[in-house]
């Protein structure tokens, strides 16, 4: 590439493996990679060329979200692309951070049609929902209740004379808000209701639910429905309530593959699934683990530390030039702790989609066994990392100083879109309360001589009492180090004489400590595999990175139960500062190597090319307040008072 900055020029040159295999590492193969490039040419071909994000208002963005919702599905249809992976590429150039008015549509009103209806509820919707004839979002939580859904309010009630179901809104605090694509996109929509039939409340259901007219789009009678107004973010969805007012749907519009309601109001509990209801939410706890790493912490890092290279600051070195920001120190440690914890939880995000696929298929098949673990693990995950994102982008932000403040550096729409993460799909405390139950139970399970497999097998093993931690820092001793931590929260949670709420804070940090020794061995088992001596060796130091920066981040849980002893916590201190100067002679390979693009990144400081400065000015000087030079504002306000002469008011 022409006129790249020297300095990235430098690091490039500078090396020790091939930024392309590691790149192959992460997509999952040189053919993946390839498909992915063909995919993102494709997309670059269609939406490089907007106008620019910053520069609108929320309306001209959700407008233009709908109407590059509209170039994407023709595209898609054009280039043949189905595969899940093929549409995201293609989705993620046209939606840079930010989202599809019709995102929920894909995301959960189609998994749960598909996991939850009946085969001829599927017959009949999948194919108008596919070809977009109808567009649905999934409305469960209400203005009173998100996290705890058996006090959702709105209410289903059979009525067997007319076969229908009736939909109300009782309350305030029980209409439906924040579905995503709700407001004004969406003309149907997954609803889950208390099911009322024969006088008695069954708790929670889905029923398909036609919102708006398919010839005006009007609301039908009975529906109130509206967009919620500005949010910290996801500016280009349309996030909405409805009410209900005695509102009439056919009773096969309950999704029945589970539960059923006859004609004559009789209701068929399901054998098969328990909590079936809640299903696609691990679904989406399951998947967004990757999407963080992908869309937050790997372009984050991507930015701030392209940036550290080419910014210079502070006193002038022996060869006349200021240092770059990446040769200090603290700069490293503010950073490539966060480039280690970038691909820990991508390559957890990789596990957990696989993980997923397996458990959802064995469910196909009538099996259940490992839902409970699928659900722990993925409630878990997704608190820790999501939690674990949202810091560290903020760290990404304030390691580019005043700069990192704009919007040209692409932070803030990272941030707003990755931190809403932290509360949808389930609240990250609440989550983490989730899978410590999983764990108190499984560990009161083994201690009275169950053995144990999966991700709690642990609980089941005998755990060293003194780590084996050497100068030489194996990853193995290090995935042992968490094992042990995770151990001996579960241990110390599961007091059964102590109330639940009165233990949560310790609950909580159980929940952390397992979901950490589970990134920790999924990093392991990856390095472990890479085949590539460079590749190893680098994935292999941002391994030890990763484990050793968490130990000193939490050194009391390590050495209070002497575990760790005072020397080897030195040895710890002593290796994370010494990587730091191991991993700055690849810093900018390790980013380069996730393969974006600049139209993904969105930020001049994070530009592959290193042209921060005159792009800076340009993106200045193209802001809508510097055009025209006088503004009218300067007639009607300033003018009075510093030119009262001149002024004509
Ligand atoms: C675009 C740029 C963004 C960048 C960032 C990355 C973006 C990635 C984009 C792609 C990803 C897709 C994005 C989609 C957008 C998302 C939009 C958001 C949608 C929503 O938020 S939908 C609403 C979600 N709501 C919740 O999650 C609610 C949380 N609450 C609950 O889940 C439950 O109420 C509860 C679990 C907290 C408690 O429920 P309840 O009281 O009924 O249950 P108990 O505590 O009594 O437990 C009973 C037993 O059931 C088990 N259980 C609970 N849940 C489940 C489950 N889901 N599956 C299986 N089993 C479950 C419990 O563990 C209990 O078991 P036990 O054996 O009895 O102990
Ligand atoms: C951007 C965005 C998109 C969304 N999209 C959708 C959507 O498409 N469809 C949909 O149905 N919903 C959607 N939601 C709603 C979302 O799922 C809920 O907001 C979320 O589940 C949290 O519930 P809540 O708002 O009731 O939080 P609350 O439960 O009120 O949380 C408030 C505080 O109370 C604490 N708390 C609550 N209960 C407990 C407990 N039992 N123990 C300890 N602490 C507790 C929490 O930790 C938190 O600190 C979306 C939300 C956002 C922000």
């Amino acid at each position: 590439m022409a006129n790249v900055n020297p300095d990235l020029r430098k690091e490039r040159e500078n090396g020790t493996f091939s930024v392309e295999k590691l790149t192959n590492l992460l997509d999952g193969g040189k053919h993946v990679t390839d498909r992915r490039r063909h995919v993102e040419r494709l997309a670059l071909n269609e939406f490089s060329k907007g106008e620019d994000y910053n520069f609108m208002s929320r309306k001209e963005r959700y407008i233009s979200a709908l109407h590059k919702t509209e170039r994407a599905l023709r595209c898609c249809k054009e280039y043949g692309l189905t595969k899940p992976d093929e549409v995201y590429w293609l989705w993620q150039l046209a939606f840079p951070h930010e989202a599809s008015p019709i995102q929920l549509h894909g995301d959960m009103f189609l998994p749960t049609l598909t996991r939850q209806g009946t085969e001829e509820q599927v017959n009949k919707y999948l194919p108008l929902a596919e070809k977009y004839q109808i567009i649905g979002t999934y409305a469960q939580t209400e203005m009173g209740h998100g996290t705890f859904i058996r006090g959702l309010e709105t209410t289903a009630t059979y009525d067997p004379q007319t076969e229908e179901f009736i939909l109300h809104s009782p309350t305030l605090t029980s209409l439906k808000w924040w579905p995503g694509g709700l407001g004004k996109t969406s003309n149907y929509a997954i609803v889950m209701a208390l099911l009322y039939t024969n006088g008695k409340n069954y708790g929670m259901h889905p029923f398909m639910v036609q919102l708006r007219s398919h010839e005006t789009h009007e609301p039908l009678p009975g529906i109130t429905i509206g967009d919620i107004g500005p949010k910290f973010g996801f500016d280009t969805i349309d996030n909405g309530f409805v009410q209900f007012d005695h509102f009439r749907i056919p009773r096969e519009d309950m999704l029945m593959k589970y539960s059923q309601v006859l004609k004559d109001g009789t209701y068929v509990k399901s054998t098969k699934l328990k909590k079936s209801s809640y299903g696609v939410m691990v679904l989406v706890r399951s998947m967004l683990i990757y999407y963080l790493a992908i869309q937050g912490l790997a372009p984050a890092c991507t930015i701030a530390i392209r940036y550290s290279a080419v910014r210079r600051q502070s006193e002038q070195t022996k060869s006349q030039l200021e240092p770059q920001i990446l040769d200090y120190q603290t700069q490293q440690y503010k950073l490539f702790p966060i480039l280690a914890s970038a691909y820990a939880v991508l390559f957890t995000g990789v596990k957990m989609k696989e993980i997923y696929y397996e458990v959802d298929n064995e469910i196909q098949q009538g099996h259940t066994e490992r839902l409970p673990e699928l659900h722990a693990l993925s409630s878990g995950l997704k608190a820790l990392t999501s939690s674990m994102a949202s810091w560290c982008i903020e760290r990404c932000r304030l390691a580019c100083g005043g700069h990192g403040y704009s919007a040209a550096s692409g932070f803030p729409k990272i941030y707003v879109a990755v931190t809403a993460a932290c509360t949808y799909e389930g609240e990250n405390t609440v989550m983490l309360l989730q899978c410590a139950r999983y764990l108190i139970k499984t560990y009161q399970g083994a201690s009275n001589g169950k053995k144990l497999s999966g991700s709690v097998s642990y609980l089941s093993d005998k755990v060293n009492s003194r780590s084996t931690i050497t100068s030489e820092f194996s990853l193995k001793s290090l995935v042992d180090a968490f094992k042990h931590r995770a151990f001996r929260f579960q241990a110390c949670g599961s007091d059964p004489e102590d109330s639940w709420n009165r233990n949560s804070v310790v609950l909580t940090k159980a929940a952390e400590a397992h979901c950490y020794y589970y990134m920790v061995s999924v990093f392991e088992s990856v390095v472990e595999a890479v085949e590539d001596d460079a590749v190893k060796r680098v994935v292999g130091q941002l391994c030890q990175l990763f484990a050793l920066f968490a130990i000193h981040e939490n050194a009391g849980d390590f050495v209070q139960d002497g575990f760790i002893s005072n020397d080897q916590m030195e040895l710890v201190k002593w290796k994370e500062l010494s990587l730091l100067s191991d991993i700055r002679r690849n810093a900018v390979l390790l980013v380069d190597a996730f393969d974006f693009h600049d139209e993904f990144i969105g930020s001049i400081l994070g530009r592959f090319d290193g042209n921060v400065y005159a792009n800076l000015f340009e993106w200045a000087k193209s802001s809508p307040l510097n055009k025209p030079e006088v503004q009218e504002s300067y007639i009607k306000y300033l003018q009075p008072l510093l030119n009262p002469n001149k002024s004509k008011l």
